[in-house]
């Protein structure tokens, strides 16, 4: 267990859960999902939560986003826009990828000219100048996910919510978003939230590995990532970490099947 929720503590804070409960259905007899999570990351921190199915790790996102609330307990995003991101990259499939990226932009650009043009530097910085004109069918996953991301980005968020965002990608795509997650995260002071069931893609992007418990969601571990970056997923480090948190989880899920 790290002491990482200590240093959180000092350094500002982006996102804070306090004693977050969620009960979906009645109060009593509906189902507990979290059970007082208490949980923090720092501006600029990217923490990796990790856990058996339904343990609540969506739920928990879908709370910190606003988009369901809390039976108890309560969150606070310090007045940082959140973005969401899924394992579906959900474009509009008539609308072009630099059209899918426009649409986020509306809110904060009347021009359609400037649109286009913040459009077009958000899809530079995925990589994806040069596929503003096609349509989402004629991409690859790995380029959709690009574009989701582009789309996320315009939405002028500090704090991105990931959930399982590369959970579909073969392997080598999965890689190189990892590389490229990494750098927009750096260049932009972004704080992630990335919701994964692979233990190693856990350790390979995180500063800190959150573990929680299945049903009801609870904290259970915390694991500081300290090897430097970038590191390779394949790497020694990466693996050594990974035999350890993949231990406890097993642990956890076997705790529950009996
Ligand atoms: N809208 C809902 N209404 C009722 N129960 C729900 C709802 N959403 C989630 N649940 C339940 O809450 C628990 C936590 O679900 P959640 O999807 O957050 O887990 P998870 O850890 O993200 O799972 P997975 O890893 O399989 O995606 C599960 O038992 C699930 O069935």
């Amino acid at each position: 267990m790290s002491d990482t929720a200590a240093q959180t503590d000092t350094a500002q804070a982006a996102i804070d859960l306090r004693s977050v409960t969620k009960i979906y259905g009645r109060r009593s007899g509906g189902l507990l999902a979290l059970d007082h999570v208490s949980l923090s990351a720092a501006q600029g921190e990217f923490v990796c939560l990790l856990g058996a199915s339904g343990c609540g790790k969506s739920t928990l996102l879908s709370l910190v986003a606003g988009l369901d609330s809390v039976t108890d307990g309560d969150i606070d995003t310090h007045d940082h826009n959140v973005a969401m991101m899924f394992q579906e990259p959900a474009l509009f499939p008539w609308l072009t990828v630099s059209g899918n990226v426009e649409i986020a932009l509306r809110k904060r650009e009347p021009s359609r000219t400037a649109r286009k043009e913040w459009a077009a530097q958000l899809l530079s910085t995925v990589r994806l100048s040069g596929f503003a004109d096609k349509r989402p069918h004629e991409l690859s996953g790995g380029m959709r996910q690009r574009v989701a991301l582009a789309r996320s980005l315009a939405q002028d968020a500090s704090i991105l919510l990931m959930d399982e965002p590369f959970g579909a990608l073969d392997a080598m795509t999965r890689d190189i978003l990892h590389d490229e997650l990494e750098r927009i995260w750096r260049e932009r002071n972004l704080t992630v939230l990335f919701v994964t069931h692979n233990v190693r893609e856990a350790v390979r992007l995180g500063d800190r590995v959150v573990l929680m418990s299945s049903r009801p969601g609870r904290v259970i571990a915390q694991f500081d990532v300290q090897h430097p970056r970038p590191r390779r997923i394949d790497s020694t480090e990466v693996s050594s970490l990974a035999a350890t948190i993949t231990d406890q989880l097993r642990q956890e899920v076997s705790r529950h099947a009996h």
